[in-house]
C-alpha cells in the first residue's frame, strides 16, 4: 500500500496566519542538562500548517476539537482537481462531477504556490456550495489553501455555511503530488479538550 504525506512540515519560520502565533520548537531541556534525554517545547497556534477547524473556531456555541467524531477524519476520500487560477469554488465547478457515495472531498487548487510565505489571495468556497455538497452526502472537505473563506473575510460565510450543513473542514493540505482519484484519508486531530482547531498529520493511502 502506498502512503502519501499531504501535511505541511512544522518548522521554525514556517508561514502562519497574519498576526497569529509564530511556530516555535526548541529543545528546552537538552541532554547535557537533563543527563539522559532531549526534551522539546512547542509554541504554536491551533491553526498551524495542515489542521482541522472545530466549529468553536467561528461559533462560541460550536463543538470543540475533542467532541468531533473521529470517523470524519478516517475513511474514503476523493481528490478533485480544480482549474488553475480559479477565483472561487461553487456549484458550477462541481456540477459535472459525480459525487454519489463520496463522503470526503479534497480540492486540489494548487493556488498556494510558494509554501514558504503565507498566501495573500486564495480561492474560497462559495457558501451556496455547502448545501449542495451536504445533499450529496459529503461530511468533510479539505483544501490545499489555509481557509475556506477569503483571507480578509471577517464574516466567514463559508465556515458558517459548511458547519450549518454538517460539513467539517481540513485546511492547508499539500496536494501537489496527488493525482485526482480515490484514496483513504487519515487526518486525526489531537485530543485538545477545549480546542478550536488542531494540527493533524494528514495522509492518503491507496492500494
Ligand atoms: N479562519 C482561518 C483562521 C483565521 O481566521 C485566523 C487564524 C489565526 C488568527 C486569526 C485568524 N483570523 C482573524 O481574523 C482558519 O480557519 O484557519
Ligand atoms: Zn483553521
Ligand atoms: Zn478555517
Amino acid at each position: 500500500m502506498r502512503i502519501f504525506d499531504i501535511s505541511r512540515k512544522l518548522v521554525n519560520g514556517m508561514p502562519v496566519w497574519p498576526g497569529d502565533t509564530a511556530f516555535q520548537y526548541e529543545v528546552s531541556w537538552p541532554m547535557e542538562e537533563s543527563g539522559s534525554v532531549n526534551v522539546g517545547r512547542l509554541e504554536l497556534s491551533t491553526h498551524t500548517g495542515t489542521h482541522v477547524d472545530a466549529p468553536f473556531h467561528f461559533d462560541n456555541g460550536g463543538k470543540r476539537i475533542y467532541e468531533l467524531d473521529l470517523n470524519l477524519y478516517i475513511g474514503p476520500a476523493r481528490v478533485i482537481d480544480l482549474p488553475p487560477e480559479i477565483e472561487s469554488i461553487g456549484v458550477k465547478e462541481l456540477k459535472d462531477i459525480d459525487l454519489d457515495g463520496v463522503t470526503r472531498v479534497l480540492f486540489r487548487t494548487l493556488a498556494w504556490k510558494n509554501g514558504t510565505v503565507f498566501p495573500e489571495k486564495i480561492p474560497h468556497i462559495e457558501p451556496e456550495l455547502a448545501p449542495y455538497l451536504a445533499k450529496k452526502g459529503i461530511r468533510l472537505i479539505g483544501l490545499d489553501v489555509p481557509s475556506v473563506d477569503p483571507i480578509d473575510s471577517k464574516e466567514l460565510p463559508a465556515h458558517h455555511s459548511l458547519n450549518a450543513n454538517g460539513i467539517h473542514i481540513l485546511e492547508s493540505l499539500i496536494l501537489d503530488e496527488i493525482a485526482p482519484g480515490e484514496y483513504e484519508l487519515i487526518a486525526l486531530p489531537l485530543p485538545l479538550v477545549d480546542g478550536d482547531g488542531s494540527p493533524v498529520r494528514a495522509i492518503l493511502r491507496q492500494w
